[in-house]
């Protein structure tokens, strides 16, 4: 029976945040944190079933179902015919909600179940090795996540990626041992922005780039991704100001100061687009020299000047606004990262700074004023597949 663990990381947006919106250059990272899936097929089960720890819920799908399912989409649509499946997926999963949770599902569930169960038919109907492929053998699937969902770490994506790297090995498209070649990664990519197009209309496509292939992405609207190649991650503490925000808002909120000072605020964006041409060349380098305490003091400098172009556009929140003295104060550099008015912000730590007295006083400081603290590191490794032994 098929067993195994998926471990999909989630985001930050280092910099270019909203000016990204604008067609300028963004630069983002996976982070340490993220989603782990657990996937054990169960002989002699017929149900596929989903506990969803960060929804508190879990979910099931009769195979009978599912199957009788896949076989009326076979019999209407020809086998890439991903808008439509999309829409019969949301009618199916409307039905089976309102059986299994009742008519008034919460939102998030809803999408969860909606993403499963198109990553799912989407990931069979496609299989390589039976184009009339059927599921005979249940499942169980855990869902663990260090991600708040909705809070701007890119959950979705790395939700979307764990699902759909376990649904396509379970259709044969690749197996634990070929899932990191180029064209298997792109699937996963692929998928995972399918299942992104389910919380988001129109998604960047960023959140499940990075998720998929980790380290640090530069980025233009449009125009795609180059891969930095950085030394090694970068440590970071991650501080939830637990104020949460509707980026769709604040993006509309900004649009519209745009529009009444327009050369104002390009001129913010432009200087946004300077501060990442000079950031890759430090995020490239670090690693690189023995002593690299000027290239860090210069990311602080633009740790601080890409805040206050971001307060200059009316983004900051006073909950951010107190993180950010108590890090300066502690002499930390810090900045909100995303849509902000909430959400979370970055304080950029130094090399060895577990044996700093004053980090571990920053830490105390913003745990005991409420906030949320992790300690991670930003441009680590991408999705992961590995055994499971239990
Ligand atoms: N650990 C998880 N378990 C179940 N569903 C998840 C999980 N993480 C994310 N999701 C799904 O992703 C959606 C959140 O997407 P979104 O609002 O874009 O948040 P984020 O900014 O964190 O990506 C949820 O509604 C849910 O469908
Ligand atoms: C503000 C913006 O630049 C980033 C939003 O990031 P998040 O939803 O906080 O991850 C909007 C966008 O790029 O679509």
């Amino acid at each position: 029976m098929l067993k195994f663990q998926v471990h999909s990381p989630g985001k930050v947006i280092l910099h270019g945040e909203h000016a990204v919106v604008y067609q300028r250059p963004a630069l983002a990272a996976v982070v340490g944190l993220g989603t782990t899936l657990k996937f054990r097929q169960q002989a002699g089960s017929h149900v596929a079933s989903f506990q969803l720890e960060a929804l508190n819920c879990t979910l099931e799908i009769q195979l009978a179902e599912f199957n009788a399912f896949l076989a009326d989409f076979r019999s209407k649509y020809p086998a890439d015919s991903n808008a439509k499946l999309l829409e019969a997926v949301r009618a199916e999963v409307a039905q089976q909600l309102e059986r299994s949770v009742g008519s008034n599902p919460k939102q998030h569930t809803q999408r969860a179940f909606v993403s499963i169960y198109y990553l799912l038919a989407g990931a069979v109907l496609s299989s390589p090795i039976d184009p009339q492929m059927t599921l005979q053998t249940g499942f169980q699937v855990q869902v663990d996540s260090g991600l708040n969902v909705g809070a701007g770490l890119g959950s979705s994506a790395s939700f979307g990626a764990a699902l759909a790297t376990t649904f396509l090995i379970l259709a044969g498209h690749f197996d634990r041992e070929s899932y990191l070649q180029d064209e298997n990664q792109a699937l996963i990519s692929t998928s995972a922005f399918e299942s992104e197009r389910v919380n988001h209309g129109n998604p960047s496509g960023l959140d499940n780039t990075v998720c998929t292939y980790g380290g640090m992405l530069r980025y233009v609207k449009g125009q795609g991704f180059q891969s930095l190649k950085i030394q090694k991650p970068l440590s970071i503490l991650l501080v939830d100001s637990r104020v949460s925000r509707s980026t769709a808002d604040i993006v509309a909120k900004v649009r519209h100061l745009a529009e009444g000072f327009p050369q104002l605020i390009e001129a913010i964006w432009q200087a946004c687009e300077e501060l990442v041409t000079a950031a890759v060349p430090l995020y490239e380098s670090f690693g690189n020299a023995q002593d690299d305490s000027a290239k860090f003091e210069k990311l602080e400098r633009l740790f601080q000047i890409n805040n206050d172009l971001l307060k200059a556009i009316g983004v900051s929140h006073p909950k951010l606004e107190q993180i950010f003295t108590i890090a300066f104060k502690r002499g930390f550099f810090s900045k909100l990262t995303g849509a902000g008015a909430g959400g979370y912000v970055i304080v950029l730590l130094p090399e060895n700074y577990e044996q700093n007295e004053v980090y571990w006083k920053l830490k105390e400081e913003l745990e005991s004023a409420g906030f949320g603290v992790h300690v991670t590191t930003a441009g680590g490794e991408g999705l992961r597949v590995s055994s499971l032994d239990d």
